[in-house]
């Protein structure tokens, strides 16, 4: 296997390259500005959940929402206050004072002090846009919120990081007025200053020069926070680190407001195994996935399977030129190794396969396939394919497929007739199937009712087989799905049928095509037994089983 090429990107050196830390403190907003995305809700509980496993994957400060805000805020801060964090500390988030109070008669000031945090984060505005419109406060006032509200927190006792909401588009605005915001919470004890790119349009080398400028200027550690409106926000993170910045905000899975924020599981790994930064213990990197995959369970999130790094198409290859050479050396087509982020490497097969797809399948089988019958196989699959059949949501199907090049796969049953009669009985449906199967050398009959011409099949189907076959007894269909693959073809399309049947421990997929819906349903259950069989207890006689494509 040749090695991974990458060796770690020199940041471009300036007046402080010498001095600035190799470490990132990471601060993960999933809890907060994840919650601000469109679809994502999370319980007091889901918080704690998801919270015990960033600290268990390193994160240093984990936001927890914002205590002024809502009931359950509120309650994660005082299940929060009541536990251990070993590694992480917990923050509460909120915004600086409201012009027409005075710290201590704040409500949301005051809800920050009570959410009993060792670090409190509070956004405060940059851009005189956002003064003048949003608070309609004088530029003057805005930096008396910013100062007495930093300076209230730290007479409380909290460390501070101050959030500089807008900043790179208040810096474009009045450069020196941005500045002074960003003064005034130093100044009144802040201890890192965020540059945020809050409305997210920002580029990477104007977030560069900008975090430069203010690295230049300032002795407090800097931070940045980007939204990925303009689909930078990992690269713009990026950025802000070359340019001297060492607080990392962003969120598991680029959840957050509108485009969401800067995706920590992209943005670690590359900090991490491309700049020589270290965000979290090396040894704990590959939890990634997992960490990932949980927040998404927890919150109820279809994962994105083209996630960098951690989505399940990360490390996939389709095109059979990218296989064939993969099988060689797999830093051809992979920027870092699948495991060090807890991932995988997979290939898939389709009409866009070569040898090299089918035979990486093959050998993650057990299949020792040659070239020939690999290349036979690939012929298969692509008229199969263009029939309508797809094998990547069926790979039970695959495999029988060949495993019958090979003749490995007992002639265990074939359909001789089938009979579906749907039809009114005592004012209820009544479906029934009627099957001829030859088992074994001996003919059966085999009759069933169901709910629908598909289950009443099924249902015959497993009385045909049973006495012969007492393994699939506990073998299920679990889930069923039909596509229609030609709809202007009106009710003669084309279907294709994916089953799933499982026995409790496992489950596989199988898949049929026809224009009769019965004859596509047949052939994916009929596989669905087959693979069962095969991998059941050994079984007599072999022979080539029925092709997929040979309707019954
Ligand atoms: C960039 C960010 O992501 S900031 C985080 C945004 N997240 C959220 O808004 C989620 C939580 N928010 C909430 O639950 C509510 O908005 C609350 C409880 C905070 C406030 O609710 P309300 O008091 O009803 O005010 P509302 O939401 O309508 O407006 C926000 C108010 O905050 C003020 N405000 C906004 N930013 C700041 C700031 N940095 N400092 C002080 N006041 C601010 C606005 O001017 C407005 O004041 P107004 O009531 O005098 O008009
Ligand atoms: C603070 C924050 O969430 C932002 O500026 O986007």
């Amino acid at each position: 296997m040749a090695p991974f090429p990458h060796s770690p990107i020199p940041n471009r050196p300036h007046a402080h390259t010498q001095t600035m830390p190799d470490t990132i403190e990471v601060f993960d907003t999933t809890l907060r500005d994840g919650t601000q995305g469109e679809h994502v809700t999370l319980s007091a509980r889901d918080k704690m959940r998801i919270a015990r496993r960033l600290e268990a994957f390193g994160i240093d400060v984990i936001e927890g929402g914002w205590p002024g805000s809502n009931p359950t805020d509120q309650a994660f801060f005082e299940a929060a206050s009541g536990e251990t964090w070993a590694h992480t500390s917990i923050c509460a988030f909120g915004s600086t004072r409201h012009a027409s109070n005075a710290p201590s008669e704040d409500a949301n000031l005051q809800a920050l002090i009570e959410a009993d945090t060792d670090v409190v984060s509070i956004f405060g505005k940059s851009w005189t846009l956002h003064v003048e419109q949003a608070l309609g406060v004088s530029r003057e006032t805005n930096l008396d919120l910013i100062r007495s509200s930093v300076a209230f927190l730290r007479e409380h006792g909290k460390r501070v990081i101050y959030d500089a909401e807008h900043f790179f588009d208040g810096f474009a605005d009045h450069p020196a007025y941005a500045l002074r915001t960003l003064r005034a919470a130093a100044e009144a004890g802040a201890d890192t200053l965020v540059l945020c790119d809050t409305n997210g349009g920002s580029l990477p080398h104007d977030i560069y020069d900008v975090t430069a400028a203010v690295y230049e200027d300032f002795d407090t550690t800097l931070g940045i926070h980007a939204h990925n409106n303009g689909g930078c926000a990992v690269a713009n993170s990026l950025a802000a680190v070359r340019a001297g910045a060492r607080h990392m905000q962003g969120t598991i899975n680029g959840l957050g407001e509108r485009c969401g924020n800067a995706d920590l599981c992209a943005v670690i790994p590359d900090l991490q195994l491309k700049m020589d930064f270290e965000c979290v213990d090396p040894d704990r990197l590959d939890d990634l996935v997992d960490l990932a995959r949980f927040t998404n369970e927890v919150a109820n999130l279809d994962p994105d399977d083209g996630a960098p790094y951690v989505g399940r198409s990360a490390f996939t290859h389709k095109g059979g030129v990218h296989v064939s050479a993969v099988m060689e050396a797999p830093s051809t087509y992979e920027h870092v190794e699948p495991n060090v982020v807890g991932n995988r490497r997979r290939a898939l097969v389709s009409d866009l396969s070569g040898r090299s797809n089918i035979q990486y399948k093959a050998k993650e089988m057990g299949i020792d396939l040659g070239s020939d019958a690999a290349a036979q196989a690939v012929e298969r699959i692509k008229e199969l394919e263009h029939l309508g059949y797809e094998f990547q949501g069926a790979e039970a199907s695959f495999e029988l497929l060949l495993r019958t090049l090979q003749d490995e796969v007992p002639d265990f049953f074939g359909l001789d007739r089938m009979r579906v009669w749907s039809g009114q009985d005592d004012e209820a449906q009544t479906v029934e199937a009627s099957l001829a199967l030859t088992v074994q050398d001996e003919r059966t009959l085999a009759v069933a009712e169901g709910n629908g011409p598909v289950d009443a099949l099924s249902n015959a189907m497993r009385e045909g087989l049973l006495s012969f076959y007492p393994s699939l007894d506990g073998v299920r269909l679990s889930d069923y799905k039909v596509r229609v693959l030609t709809p202007q073809d009106g009710t003669a399309a084309t279907v294709r049928v994916l089953i799933e049947h499982g026995d409790g421990a496992r489950t596989w997929n199988t898949v049929g095509v026809s224009e009769n819906i019965l004859d596509a349903s047949w052939q994916a259950l009929a596989d669905g037994m087959r693979y069962a069989l095969f991998h059941a207890a050994p079984t007599p006689t072999a022979g080539p089983a029925p092709d997929p494509a040979a309707s019954g």
